[in-house]
């Protein structure tokens, strides 16, 4: 009988151990898991931080959330804990030439802007004997897009704590637009269209400048297919989809932050703000542009949808142009930056650009040495381009992007001024392949910043 006892006693203490191994391992967390409080949505929090238009306070240092779970010991804690992820930002701005723009100058150029865009907008209305009661636009200098240009400074397109972009980005969402234009590189192709070209066929690059109620103005691009299509395994990436959603992405990637304001990624800041907006192409496109060419390529679908084309209509494939649905059309707007007139900027060709062509190898995929060569020739010899050129190529590695054919700066900055990380529409193409060979600027050179 003791012996029978004790059997029951050892199979009531397994049961006790499973059922507490079971209560701690299993239901425990299943249960604090419904009990946590959502104060963080999933996925990056950028995109939540994008939302808020409360200004973002300068390098705190907060602990960050434990990513890894883990606890005192965690490695990621003692990563982050590094002053390197706790550098406060850049010394203070300290004359006019640190930052790019002279107030009173940019004022007086954007003044007389708009004067003119007054003036010829009432010259077309009465020589369309149209009659509408718009009041002359007002250029308000407190405007999102004004203070994007005046704060922008050599550390960057705006500054960490500036409370500027989201306002910026909520009105490059939201206001109407007056009026709608191709971009000056599409103007400058003046509507030749080479078909038999893969490399910049005009057409299948379909952007549009957008102006605001505000005066400001946008890079609009539209979505040319599903958001989450990737890239076909067959295509190169010089005919590769330019996809609207990369751009956003891209801006958010370029000044993450992780969880926590001291745990910074990239914080860049060289990515022109840029938002997604649903634009509705027959009242805010078709409707307020005066370029002829433009109305000209409004058509309806079999679909019944609004489409246009870019400059060439139908000699082209007719596969290029984009529909609304059946007026609404997703894109992306990326804020522009101040006038070349006020602000010149150099577009340089990247030494690591790739051969654009069929045939053929450039010559850093075949020599290891090549970063000796590019250090020898100006600009490249200045030591601050080339590490730019590295963060530039950590950034594309990150999103992708193999098409960086060209990088711009501002003249004012000089030759260690930063890099402008436009055009990002080529990167987010593959979710699980890591192209190694855009980091070749930094394994072939050996240095970060
Ligand atoms: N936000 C912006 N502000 C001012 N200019 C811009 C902006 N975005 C683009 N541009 C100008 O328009 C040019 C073309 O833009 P972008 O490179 O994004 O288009 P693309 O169709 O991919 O051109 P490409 O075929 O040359 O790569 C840029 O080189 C730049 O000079
Ligand atoms: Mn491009």
């Amino acid at each position: 009988m003791p012996g029978l006892r004790r059997d029951r006693l050892r199979t009531l203490l397994l049961l006790g151990v499973l059922l507490a191994a079971d209560l701690y391992f299993h239901l425990g967390p299943r249960v604090r898991r419904r009990l946590r409080p959502r104060e963080r949505p999933p996925g990056c929090p950028c995109a939540h931080r994008a939302a808020t238009s409360a200004p973002r306070p300068a390098a705190r240092h907060v602990p960050p959330a434990e990513p890894d779970g883990g606890g005192p010991g965690s490695k990621l804690r003692a990563l982050f804990a590094h002053p390197l992820y706790n550098e406060p930002e850049k010394p203070p701005l300290l004359g006019p030439e640190d930052s790019l723009l002279a107030g009173p100058e940019a004022l007086r150029y954007y003044r007389r802007k708009v004067a003119r865009w007054n003036r010829r907008h009432r010259i077309y209305k009465e020589q369309l004997n149209l009659t509408s009661l718009d009041p002359p636009l007002q250029l308000h200098l407190e405007t999102s897009w004004i203070q994007f240009h005046l704060g922008i400074s050599r550390h960057g397109l705006y500054s960490r704590s500036s409370p500027v972009v989201s306002k910026l980005l909520h009105d490059m969402r939201h206001l109407p637009t007056i009026s709608a234009d191709y971009s000056q590189d599409e103007k400058a192709l003046l509507g030749a269209c080479d078909c038999t070209q893969i490399v910049k066929p005009s057409g299948v690059h379909l952007k549009l400048v957008l102006r605001f109620s505000d005066f400001g103005k946008a890079m609009f691009k539209p979505m040319r297919q599903l958001r989450d299509e990737e890239t076909p395994e067959d295509f190169f990436y010089f005919i590769d989809f330019q996809r609207h959603n990369a751009e956003i992405a891209a801006f958010h990637l370029d000044r993450c932050e992780l969880g926590s304001p001291s745990f910074r990624i990239l914080d860049f800041r060289r990515v022109p703000p840029t938002v997604g907006r649903l634009v509705n192409v027959t009242k805010e496109i078709l409707e307020v542009t005066k370029n002829e060419i433009l109305q000209s390529v409004f058509f309806i679908s079999p679909a019944s949808n609004v489409c246009f084309f870019a400059k060439c209509p139908y000699l082209c494939k007719t596969e290029y142009a984009v529909c609304g649905n059946p007026h609404l059309l997703e894109g992306s707007l990326s804020a522009f930056l101040p006038s070349l007139n006020l602000a010149p900027r150099l577009s340089v060709p990247s030494p690591w650009i790739r051969s654009y062509s069929l045939a053929g190898k450039e010559e850093w995929e075949v020599n290891p040495l090549y970063c000796d060569t590019v250090k020898q020739v100006y600009p490249h010899s200045s030591s601050g381009r080339l590490l730019n050129i590295i963060d530039m190529a950590i950034f594309d590695f990150l999103t992708g992007n193999m098409d960086r054919h060209h990088y711009e700066t501002f003249t004012k900055f000089g030759d260690d001024g930063f890099l402008i990380h436009l055009d990002n529409a080529r990167g987010f193409g593959r979710h699980s392949h890591d192209e190694v060979s855009i980091l070749s600027p930094l394994s072939q050179c050996c240095r970060l910043s």
